[in-house]
């Protein structure tokens, strides 16, 4: 029987093995941030110890990051863990691209975006959405402060190896319908837990097809599913995007390290713990309607009757979940009026997501009751927005457009949704309070937020969408 691609890049990285414990596993690259970082440096500092591989070790700022005037911090708490992680990195020798930086966004834009990130690798970092990495074919996932401890002093972790749970996505996308759509689809119909102990490989004739952008969205919300990581064969795609990045290999050095990284795709014949099959044809635009990502259901829909409900748990969570988001049984999806749309976090703010949304928006105004904003997922995003002049578009149409963070995802900074006021947000996480206490957030695509900021309500993309969008 094969390899899969897990079992390999695992294999390659193992230091030390034995029978019953964990496996001490090499670290190849450790991305850091001001929110789980501190703690982790003053315990090295304690036991006079230093950082093994600052090399391999890069850091930014993005959760408190003020999306407005950079200056301005009013959260002590907040303005404390960025100096922090100044002083950090300067004393530990690490890079970090800090809030002046053309280098600055949230880490698991940048990571990709400077090549850091690449085929084969492992990759920890301390924030739960380090499996967007896994879209370029490596294992990355999150780990807690005393183990952002441990691999700071050491580069190693010790890991008890995941099973491996396929999904293959096959058939042809709805107009209209994103690869935000399809893991919203899968958490729908599978649940917040399915993944647990796995590391996921999206797989099939959808994922083949799908940029590399895209299928950062998909590994990034396998975490939503339970999943410690999820991850993609690398392919051409991949190869392509990473050519001439920041800190790829140049010229011959980077045709040899593309021969390498072919030998890294699951091989054909690879056993996997467990397979889920997803039929893309009957995936429709979705929205989360409750409290957690697998409260979604597709825009023709309605909110579930709590007489269908399997059990009592059940009913119980949601007759929470709708009194939470003010939401009635039996209500039409399209019926949801909102106030907020938020277009940015670690799941859509790269350059096509921007494009998908300023390709709903152009020549049209936001309706006049909603306030929505446009967060570019770093600087270098930013930058290749405004010159393609999709800035122009978006403030034409009534958006804010702002500097790059985590800003409205999670209520860490300014960026928050009045308690009881309701937002269109294409970030991964709809808890309640996660936007603000009393926030109300529905998970949908890029295109799905521009036409709700444009309609003041959730439409039919795949009626309003011109082609070109997608
Ligand atoms: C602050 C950080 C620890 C957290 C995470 O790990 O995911 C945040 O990024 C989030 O999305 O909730
Ligand atoms: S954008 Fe949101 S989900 Fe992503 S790292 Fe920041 S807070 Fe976490």
């Amino acid at each position: 029987m094969g390899k899969t691609i897990i079992d390999k890049i695992w294999e390659k990285h193992v230091v030390h093995q034995e029978e019953g414990e964990p496996d001490l596993i090499y670290i190849d690259l450790h991305l850091v941030h001001e929110v789980t970082s501190p703690q982790a440096f003053s315990g090295l500092r304690m036991k006079k110890r230093r950082v093994r591989q600052p090399e391999r070790t890069f850091a930014t700022m993005d959760h408190n990051v003020p999306t407005v005037n950079r200056y301005k911090i009013d959260d002590p708490v907040a303005l404390n863990q960025m100096t922090t992680l100044e002083k950090n990195c300067l004393e530990f020798g690490i890079p970090l691209a800090g809030m002046d930086s053309p280098e600055q966004g949230i880490v698991h834009v940048i990571g990709p975006e400077l090549g850091l990130t690449q085929p084969g690798m492992t990759i920890v970092c301390g924030d739960s959405h380090t499996s967007t990495h896994g879209a370029l074919g490596a294992i990355a996932f999150g780990i807690g402060t005393s183990e952002v401890e441990h691999v700071l002093a050491t580069q190693t972790l010790w890991q008890t190896k995941p099973k491996t749970l396929k999904i293959e996505i096959n058939g042809q996308l709805r107009k209209g319908v994103t690869s935000k759509d399809v893991i919203l689809y899968i958490l729908s119909k599978h649940g917040v837990n399915f993944g647990q102990g796995h590391v996921i490989e999206y797989c099939g004739e959808v994922i083949k097809r799908m940029s590399m952008e895209e299928r950062m969205t998909i590994c990034n919300m396998s975490i939503e599913g339970g999943a410690r990581a999820g991850l993609i064969s690398p392919d051409e795609t991949t190869f392509s995007y990473l050519e001439g990045r920041k800190h790829t290999p140049k010229g011959e050095a980077f045709k040899k390290t593309v021969m390498q990284w072919r030998e890294l795709a699951s091989d054909d014949d690879a056993g996997f713990d467990r397979t889920i099959m997803i039929d893309a044809n009957v995936i429709t635009p979705m929205v989360s309607w409750g409290t957690n990502p697998s409260m979604t259901s597709g825009i023709k829909d309605s909110i579930p009757y709590l007489k269908d409900c399997k059990n009592e748990l059940e009913q119980k969570s949601l007759e929470r979940a709708i009194d939470y988001m003010g939401l009635k049984e039996g209500q039409k999806i399209a019926d949801i009026e909102i106030q907020h749309v938020f277009i940015g976090s670690c799941t859509n703010s790269r350059l096509e997501d921007l494009r998908q949304a300023a390709e709903m928006v152009k020549g049209k105004n936001v309706h006049p009751t909603v306030r929505a904003l446009v967060v570019p997922g770093s600087q270098q995003v930013k930058k290749e927005a405004e010159s393609e002049g999709l800035d122009v578009i978006f403030q034409k149409a009534g958006f804010e457009w702002r500097e790059s963070g985590c800003s409205m995802c999670l209520s860490m900074n300014n960026d928050i949704v009045p308690s009881g006021e309701r937002c269109a947000s294409t970030s991964n996480r709809n808890f309640e309070g996660r936007q603000g206490t009393g926030a109300r957030t529905h998970l949908v695509s890029p295109v799905m937020a521009a036409a709700a900021a444009l309609y003041g309500r959730f439409v039919d993309v795949s009626e309003k969408v011109s082609v070109e969008a997608l």
